[in-house]
């Protein structure tokens, strides 16, 4: 926003979730590039630190706190023990920015959902970003400290399709709640951004891509992709340039401008929404088809896995 001042990382404690690979790490990088001090929070520790030594390769000065935190971040406990133990090295002083992108999905057809990969799917596209944020909430505000809390949804936070019946409502919460909070937060001068990336070649994906439904995957060849440092460089823009709300492509943002909520978008949105008046119909028309055109495929593949004999 004009008179603000663009936020500059050095000297920043960043504490940046799902740190070990993809965008996290590029994120990691380009902070610890521009000589802030950076927490990163994971499961797997040989990542983490092999990470770590990736992060120090890049230091500026010997000054900065590069650090890695193992915890799983679905639960309440493991987020509020990774946010604690990153506050040590600065005196118990929480984070100037919190930057969530640990995250994963799995997609499948929700006919072969079962309670269990439903669970895991709000964990990790919802639960694994909200805890973090409710801890480091509570922290900012009792400390009052004017910080930034950031998340990372997905172009499947705006629409969904067939094959992410466990991820996209989750995404789509994660945009309530950064409305929400948004409104809120205006209390305690805490700033709120959320970043909707479409397809990130990372090693997350190259894993969903493993079990991938084939219908899903051929839907998403029309979206190009982008690599995790241009999905990094899209967070840091959110805080830089006081967005917050940011999409990472033009199709992203059609769907992002029809489907904004409450949340203050750009100029450009209402001359948007008149191409995504015209536009969404015909990437829906265009995308029916395609799943219509495997009904036949899709009910054998189903019989070979015995689907009809287990399900009557
Ligand atoms: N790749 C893509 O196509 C897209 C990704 N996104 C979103 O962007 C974000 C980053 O994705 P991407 O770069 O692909 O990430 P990756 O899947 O490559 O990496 C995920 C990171 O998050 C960590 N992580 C995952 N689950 C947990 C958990 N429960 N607790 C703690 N850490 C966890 C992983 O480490 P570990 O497993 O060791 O815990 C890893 O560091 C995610 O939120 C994702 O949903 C959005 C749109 C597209
Ligand atoms: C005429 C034009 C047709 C356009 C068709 C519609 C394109 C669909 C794009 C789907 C993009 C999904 C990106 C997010 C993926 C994601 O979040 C997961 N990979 C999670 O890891």
């Amino acid at each position: 926003m004009f008179g603000q001042k663009k936020w500059v990382p050095k000297g920043q404690h960043c504490y940046v979730t799902g740190g070990s690979q993809g965008t996290g790490l590029s994120l990691a990088i380009i902070l610890v590039k521009q000589g802030a001090h950076v927490s990163i929070v994971a499961r797997d520790q040989n990542k983490l630190k092999k990470a770590v030594e990736e992060l120090e390769k890049v230091r500026q000065n010997s000054d900065q706190i590069i650090k890695w935190y193992s915890h799983s971040l679905s639960t309440y406990e493991g987020a509020s023990a990774a946010l604690q133990e990153a506050c040590q090295p600065f005196g118990g002083k929480v984070p100037n920015v919190i930057f969530n992108c640990a995250g994963s999905s799995r997609p499948t057809y929700f006919v072969e959902e079962t309670p269990e990969t439903m669970k895991n799917g709000m964990d990790n596209a919802y639960w694994v970003q909200a805890y973090t944020a409710l801890v480091a909430s509570k922290m900012m505000v009792g400390q009052k400290s004017k910080g930034k809390i950031v998340f990372v949804a997905s172009t499947l936070a705006y629409f969904s399709m067939v094959g992410y019946a466990s991820y996209a409502p989750g995404k789509f919460a994660l945009r309530g709640l950064a409305e929400s909070l948004r409104s809120e937060f205006q209390l305690y001068g805490i700033g709120v951004h959320i970043y909707y990336p479409c397809t990130i070649f990372t090693p997350g994906y190259a894993e969903e891509m493993k079990t991938k439904p084939a219908i899903t995957a051929k839907i998403e060849e029309s979206d190009s992709g982008i690599t995790p440092e241009t999905a990094a460089q899209g967070i840091l823009d959110c805080v830089q340039k006081g967005k917050f709300q940011h999409a990472s492509d033009w199709i992203t943002n059609f769907f992002r401008s029809a489907t904004r909520g409450s949340g203050p978008g750009d100029i450009f949105d209402p001359l948007r929404n008149i191409g995504a008046w015209i536009i969404i119909p015909i990437v829906r028309a265009y995308t029916d088809r395609q799943v219509r055109g495997v009904r036949v495929e899709h009910e054998e593949y189903l019989r070979s896995k015995g689907f009809y004999e287990s399900n009557k």
